[in-house]
């Protein structure tokens, strides 16, 4: 369980129970600070992954019996979880009665808001639901810390919102008026509507704009872990495109370097509104993504060639040179080393 350390800060972070902020978590609580973790185990997938990333993240390494009925297995591990540092709250940001009951409950220094309906395919199919959650969630947000007071809030954006851009790399100040998917719109108008709740009630402000973030606990539909999965079973990968698409990979010790130093940075200045991309400026296409995860698991993929998919853009790229300006970020893995640790994990998992 959770060393008993002397807290420092009270932070609130929601989507606590995901991948990013199942390791935000771990961190900020290994630094002493209390955690307040706000997740509504959305089915985007399974709910197991999230119990099992919650227990990860306060070092609950007993085995946990799940009875496969989800509103029970919840109730357990908020009974397990719960401690004078940490606070589980199964609650979903659309529900603003709901949230309010927390700020209530809570002094909160600084919310960390990471819950979203991610994916970007998905969110071409069901466009109002991401709308719902993305933009009303967000807000609901935002008017508790207007009516409670709470001045820092750091957001998560995202490198969709560059588009099809054809510069490269991606500078904080480059156009993104052009988004080409749902999901990628709802990113840049929480970038759009932060700036209103800065400018109108003075809440300062950090949006991260993360580079397709990778490493232990990925989610299951992000290409890097659905491949592995389905190479390791021996069954037919999706390979979207002829392999050129190529993305700007971002190992998750990374993103939880970028986030710890935002925080400080967010701390430590007043008056702040800031968008940071969050990336490694390091661009692996499609194919040499699948060539290393293959060497890694020692084993050879059955590609199932479809088309490019609509709302997926051809490349991204982050300059980094504003976060490591500003905040003083210092990534430090590449590609293959990553895809290593990445492949350790799922083999032991
Ligand atoms: C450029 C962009 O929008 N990036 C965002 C997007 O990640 P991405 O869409 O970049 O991540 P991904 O892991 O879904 O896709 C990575 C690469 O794999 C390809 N692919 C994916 C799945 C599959 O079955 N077969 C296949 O070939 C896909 O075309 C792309 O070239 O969404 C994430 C959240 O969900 C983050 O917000 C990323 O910043």
């Amino acid at each position: 369980m959770l060393l008993q350390k002397k807290s420092q800060m009270n932070y609130l972070v929601t989507g606590g129970s995901g991948f990013i902020g199942s390791h935000l978590i771990e961190q900020l609580l290994q630094n002493g600070h209390s955690v307040i973790n706000i997740d509504n185990f959305d089915d985007f997938y399974s709910y197991h992954i999230k119990i099992k990333n919650t227990l990860e993240s306060i070092q609950h390494f007993s085995e946990f019996d799940f009875t496969n009925k989800k509103e029970d297995d919840i109730q357990k591990l908020i009974s397990i979880s719960q401690s004078g540092y940490y606070k589980l709250y199964y609650q979903d940001i659309r529900d603003k009665k709901g949230l309010e009951s927390i700020f209530k409950n809570h002094t909160i220094d600084l919310v960390i808001h990471l819950a979203a309906l991610a994916g970007v395919r998905p969110s071409i199919e069901r466009p109002l639901e991401y709308e719902e959650v993305n933009i009303r969630g967000t807000m609901n947000l935002w008017e508790l810390c207007k009516d409670f007071g709470i001045k820092k809030f750091i957001c998560a954006s995202s490198s969709s919102v560059y588009g099809n851009s054809k510069k490269s790399p991606f500078t904080e100040t480059d156009n993104v008026d052009t988004p080409i998917s749902p999901y990628a719109a709802t990113k840049k108008c929480g970038e759009v509507l932060g700036h209103v709740y800065h400018d109108l009630h003075h809440i300062d402000m950090v949006q991260l704009r993360f580079f397709t973030v990778y490493g232990p606990r990925q989610r299951p539909d992000l290409a890097i872990h659905k491949f592995t999965q389905l190479i390791s079973e021996d069954k037919e990968i999706p390979f979207y495109g002829d392999g050129t698409t190529a993305r700007d990979y971002t190992y998750i010790d990374d993103i939880i370097d970028g986030i710890t130093k935002s925080i400080h940075y967010i701390e430590s200045n007043h008056n702040v509104y800031e968008i940071i991309n969050l990336g490694e400026n390091q661009v692996i296409n499609l194919n040499e993504m699948l060539s290393t995860i293959e060497s890694n698991l020692g084993k050879t993929a059955i590609k199932k060639n479809l088309p490019m998919q609509p709302g997926d853009v051809q490349k991204t790229n982050a300059d980094i040179t504003k976060a490591k300006a500003l905040i003083g970020y210092k990534p430090d893995t590449n590609f293959q080393n990553g895809i290593k640790k990445f492949v350790e994990w799922f083999l032991r998992k």
